[in-house]
């Protein structure tokens, strides 16, 4: 019988389950060579005599040259599109006393409880939006419909959304029952209007033709014309009792409902959040509906059993668009295998994965370094206090063209885009630095300008508007507010003006000497203004612009 796993899948296997893996003994792995990982079949054939001349080159598995399967990966997403919504309102309830001797009691319906908000809290120890990205909608609870003997529902269950700090949120559409509500009202009300003004001509002409005897047939024809007496505008906003007679039904008089002072206000459209720091209490950004009213509310001399309640408010629907930037310090720009994620382990107690081949990471990690750990430190210390940590940013290697999608695109620079100073990671042998480096800034500036081109369309499309009410979409007219024509051509410059250094690696392979004296050259003359920035961005940094060697970090870092 044939075996049912390939030796290839076999190859994969310490990649697919490294956990499997681990008790395993350690086989020395190649550090610089394109040789296939480590695999069940060496280990099996360790006193295999062309295994050991070739171990003897080898550069020993150590923390900074970590064998394939030591790595932690988690589950990532920086973009996650969400629909949200609030709780609706409960009902109010129609209800009477009801007690021996007392045959017609008051009216003693509870009100609805209110329903839930949905609120947005970026906190610490988040650091991706995966679960949210798996959960498209998430729905605050609905307020509870009162009951009789005066007792309110509960209110809806408040929903809080958890993000990591650094996520942007936006309004993408918002569908708001309220605004509908008052569209269809002042419909009502002017068809309301209109029929009160018949009936008053009509009335005039019954009277006009009662005192003088004349113009009786035009009153007559009046009367006839008139139309049906229009429903009251708030009437799909009641709940009516079930056991109501038809008579009752036919003389039923609603009152006008008044607008309800509410606890919590909708956020203005459009949501905008950039939370990039930890919120200290959750923001709200729907607020639930209210609760309807119980019957008490309605009682008046003329009408002692009211036999409605008015329904909870419909909840608000809104969709949001949540993106990811993380906040690092520095970030690592660089080519796929330039040693970006092994110094990334030199310098912090990250776990990122290492290899030898092209596009090992595939998403963003975060290390951080520790200045002080507070030991030794004096009890009183120092103002100003100085820093303690700082964070590094490791991104997935660009390649040249990354901006048409080449390789995995220049999304990934969005975790870069508001790091305080960028870090050029170049491979010196991997061909000429100063290419290198202009290619990797042409990216960087193009990634960019893409973003001030996607910020300025927002804004466009922001302030788009219908002339007209809204209800005739046939008639309605798409306005856009003046806006001032952007002054000039986007440039970039908000990553341009960043501080940046490069960090030069593998400089202990042989000939990659004359390749950083090129670099350095090239960088000293953009700090003296003979060479413009390497992304030709005009009023680029420039001001200090230094290199600094790294040698053989995968082994014993200097
Ligand atoms: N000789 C030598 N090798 C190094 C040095 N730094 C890193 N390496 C090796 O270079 C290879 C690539 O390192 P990585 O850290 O995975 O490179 P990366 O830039 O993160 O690559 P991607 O994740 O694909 O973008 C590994 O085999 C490292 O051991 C160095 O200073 N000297
Ligand atoms: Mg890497």
């Amino acid at each position: 019988m044939p075996p049912r796993c390939s030796p290839a899948s076999a190859l994969f296997l310490p990649f697919l389950y490294p956990t499997l893996f681990r008790s395993l003994p350690r086989v020395p792995r190649a550090g610089l060579s394109t040789s296939a990982p480590a695999s069940t079949s060496i280990v099996e054939n360790g006193s295999d005599g062309t295994e050991s001349s070739t171990t003897s080159e080898e550069i020993p598995v150590s923390r900074l040259n970590p064998s394939p399967d030591d790595y932690s990966i988690s589950s990532f997403a920086d973009k996650a599109k969400i629909t949200i919504l609030a709780g609706g309102g409960g009902h109010g309830c129609i209800s009477f006393l009801r007690e021996a001797f007392m045959a017609d009691g008051p009216a003693n319906g509870g009100d609805g409880g209110h329903g839930g908000n949905v609120y947005i809290q970026a906190v610490h120890g988040e650091n991706s939006l995966h679960n949210l990205a798996r959960r498209p909608i998430i729905r605050a609870g609905r307020g509870k419909t009162g009951q009789g003997s005066n007792r309110g529902g509960a209110r809806g269950e408040d929903i809080t959304i958890q993000v990591p700090i650094g996520t942007v949120v936006r309004e993408i559409e918002r569908i708001d029952p309220k605004v509908e509500e008052n569209i269809l009202y002042r419909e009502a009300r002017a068809k309301e209007r209109e029929h009160a003004k018949l009936v008053r001509e009509a009335e005039a002409a019954a009277q006009a033709s009662e005192e003088t005897g004349v113009g009786e047939s035009e009153a007559l024809q009046l009367n006839i014309d008139l139309p049906e007496p229009p429903e009251h505008p708030n009437a799909h906003n009641f709940v009516l009792y079930p056991g109501m007679s038809s008579g009752e039904r036919r003389n039923l008089s609603l009152p006008r409902l008044s607008n309800r002072e509410r606890l919590f206000a909708q956020p203005e459209p459009s949501i905008h959040l950039d939370l990039s720091v930890a919120s200290p209490r959750p923001i709200l950004l729907a607020a639930g509906g209210l609760g309807g009213l119980g019957n008490p509310h309605f009682v008046s001399k003329d009408r002692p059993r009211p036999l409605f309640a008015t329904k909870g408010e419909r909840a608000v629907r809104m969709q949001l668009e949540l993106e990811l930037k993380l906040l690092a310090d520095v970030g690592f720009v660089g080519l796929p295998n330039a040693g970006k994620s092994t110094l990334l382990r030199a310098l912090t107690r990250s776990r990122a994965r290492v290899g030898n081949w092209a596009f090992t990471t595939l998403q963003p990690n975060i290390g951080t370094v520790v200045l002080d750990n507070h030991k030794g430190r004096p009890i009183i210390g120092e103002a100003p206090e100085p820093r303690k940590r700082f964070t590094i940013a490791d991104i997935p290697g660009l390649i040249e063209g990354a901006h048409l999608d080449r390789g995995l695109g220049i999304e990934f620079l969005r975790h870069v885009e508001r790091a305080g100073v960028l870090a050029f990671v170049i491979d010196l042998s991997a061909g000429d630095a100063v290419k290198a480096l202009k290619s990797l800034w042409t990216e960087v500036s193009m990634y960019a300008r893409m973003r001030e081109d996607e910020e300025r369309e927002r804004e466009a499309s922001e302030r788009i508007d219908w002339q007209g009410d809204g209800t005739d979409f046939a008639t309605g007219r798409m306005m856009v507010a003046d806006l001032p024509e952007p002054a000039t051509e986007p440039t970039g410059l908000y990553i341009a003006a960043k501080p940046w250094f490069v960090i030069a690696t593998k400089g202990d392979l042989p000939g990659t000497e004359e390749n950083f004296h090129k670099l350095k050259e090239y960088l000293d003359a953009i700090t003296d203004g003979q060479e413009p920035h390497p992304s030709n961005v005009e009023h680029a940094w420039t001001e200090d612009c230094v290199v600094i060697p790294m040698i053989n970090i995968g082994n014993d870092m200097k």
